[in-house]
């Protein structure tokens, strides 16, 4: 199908088409349910349009490249952009509309309202990509408000993400659940991600071992010992293995995301890495 023909479910290019069409199912009574991502959708997605479904009477998809989310040096043009392809699998999977505006209509000139999180965007993520989560945060807020969903469906792929938006909701009184997926992995372990489309065969032979030492360090977290030497030993198998740097690799409260020196609470094993030049992030609970 080539990106001109016709997609095969209904799409809102505008957020006056998509509140038409909410505004119809909730007043038959309906429930709905929502799933944003940035396309390129793989078995992770759809894993979490199923949940949607399962929680809801209609389901909603939105596929945004959210510019604002991007840093200026970030892969914001190099993203991977495959509308109809999304869009069969979409409708494979039974989503009743796909939202997916363009730049302007998300961001019309003079937009200039910016919602940033406080605390949970401190570190990690935060850290190492400084606007991000303004922007995710912001586009977030703007989709609920567009979608009005019952249920949200996020991934704890984007573990730090998931906070975030459910800090957001609680703070600014969104009606929303917002309800975690699990992450979906490859054979091997490596978390799917549309971003491991960049990866050369090499590279992907690398980024196996992210899940690895994760998988290992987590085993050895749960049966007490400190957290430092084993991320010591981690980020250097990692750079071992091929990764070219290690941003962060960290145990976190699974809650707030503090510094933790033992899992004596319930906790996050969280890394950051860089792979040739693509960066991967991934976690686990401990
Ligand atoms: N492997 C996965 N399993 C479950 N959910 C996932 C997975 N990967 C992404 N998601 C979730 O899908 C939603 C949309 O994410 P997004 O479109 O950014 O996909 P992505 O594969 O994470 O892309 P990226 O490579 O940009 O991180 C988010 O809630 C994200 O957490
Ligand atoms: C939640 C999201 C769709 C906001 O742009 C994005 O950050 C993503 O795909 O995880
Ligand atoms: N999956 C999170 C979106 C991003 O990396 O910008």
């Amino acid at each position: 199908m080539s990106e001109t023909a016709p997609l095969p479910l209904p799409v809102a290019r505008s957020v006056a088409s998509l509140r038409q069409t909410v505004k119809d199912w909730r007043a038959a009574g309906l429930r709905i349910g929502f799933v944003p991502t940035m396309g390129a959708l793989h078995a992770g997605h759809l894993s979490l349009v199923e949940m949607a479904r399962a929680r809801a009477d209609r389901v909603v998809v939105s596929i945004f490249v959210n510019p604002t989310q991007f840093g200026p040096s970030e892969d914001f043009g190099k993203y991977p952009r495959q509308e109809a392809a999304d869009a069969a699998r979409l409708a494979a999977f039974g989503v009743d509309v796909l939202f997916a505006p363009t730049v302007a209509e998300m961001y019309p000139a003079g937009a200039s309202t910016t919602v940033t999180v406080g605390l949970v965007t401190d570190r990690l993520e935060g850290e190492f990509r400084p606007t991000h989560f303004a922007g995710v945060a912001t586009v977030v807020a703007k989709l609920l408000n567009q979608v009005r969903p019952d249920v949200a469906v996020f991934g704890e792929k984007d573990y730090q993400q998931l906070l975030v938006v459910r800090r957001l909701v609680r703070d600014l009184d969104i009606d929303t659940d917002i309800v975690p997926g699990p992450t979906v992995r490859e054979a091997d372990g490596l978390a799917m991600s549309s971003r491991n489309a960049y990866l050369s065969s090499e590279d992907r032979a690398i980024a196996a071992s992210l899940p690895s030492v994760l998988n290992f360090a987590a085993t050895q977290l749960r049966t007490g010992a400190d957290a430092a030497p084993l991320i010591e030993a981690g980020k250097a198998e990692l750079l071992k293995a091929g990764f070219g740097a290690v941003q962060y690799l960290d145990l976190a409260d699974a809650e707030t995301l503090a510094p933790l020196a033992k899992a004596d609470r319930p906790a996050r094993l969280l890394v950051a890495a860089l792979v040739g030049r693509t960066r991967l992030i991934d976690n686990i609970a401990v």
